[in-house]
């Protein structure tokens, strides 16, 4: 079968000092592969990898096909990677509609779906920058999943949400596996990971190993 994603032997090291050695993984069409790990095991640096944006060593295989840094990405993907780019002079709403124009048919429904899904302010004028934590957290993976693309990349979705949040999340997260999107998380909250996959990897000193 082939699967969505590929790693082979992905290695990184910057001056000497090796972050990544020998990552091999792959996810199918259908997983939410989680990745944990301690801060700074490599996590990030693994989900970097995947979608091209950093240099290793080894294979990255999107569908077959060997990425290229800098080529195009060969399948469209939803990103929460560190900063999520949101415009803070702007309202949820606004922020969600701007990156709607770079994506095929996303109608004015979905938006305000998923507003309504987050709990994030539909009708007010309340800019990001007046946001709490966990609400901007709930717009970067509102960005990230918006458009439901084959393959949606979150890194540590949960920091900051309370606890119903993340059940709440957990739940929203299953159901777009269902309609046929594929995940790939970093994320150090265990809970979360339990309830969420499919798939899971321990991350270690730059190594990943299937748990
Ligand atoms: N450009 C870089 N140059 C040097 N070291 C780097 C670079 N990028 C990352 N690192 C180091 O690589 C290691 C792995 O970083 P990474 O961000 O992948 O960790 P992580 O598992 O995501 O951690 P966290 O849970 O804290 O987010 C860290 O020690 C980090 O300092």
């Amino acid at each position: 079968m082939m699967s969505l994603i590929k790693l082979v032997n992905v290695s990184k090291s910057v001056k000497n000092q090796a972050l990544l050695t020998n990552v091999s993984l792959t996810v199918n069409a259908g997983d939410i592969v989680t990745l944990e790990g301690i801060n700074g095991s490599g996590k990030t640096l693994i989900l970097k990898a995947i979608l091209g944006l950093i240099r290793t060593t080894g294979d990255v295989l999107i569908n077959d096909q060997k990425l290229t840094v800098g080529g195009k990405f060969p399948i469209r993907a939803g990103i929460l990677i560190e900063n999520p780019s949101i415009i803070d002079n702007f309202t949820a709403k606004k922020n969600l509609e701007l990156l709607a124009r770079l994506l095929p048919e996303v109608t004015d429904q979905q938006i305000d779906n998923l507003l309504t899904q987050f709990e994030l302010p539909i009708n007010d004028n309340k800019k990001v920058r007046k946001f709490s934590l966990g609400m901007r957290q709930k717009l970067g993976i509102a960005q990230a999943v918006l458009g439901q693309s084959p393959l949606i990349i979150l890194d540590e979705p949960t920091n900051a949400l309370d606890a119903e949040s993340i059940d709440k999340l957990v739940t929203y997260l299953h159901q777009l596996q269902q309609r046929g999107c594929t995940f790939v998380i970093a994320s150090h909250d265990r809970d979360f990971v339990e309830q969420v996959a499919s798939r899971r990897f321990q991350v270690k000193a730059g190594q990943a190993h299937e748990i």
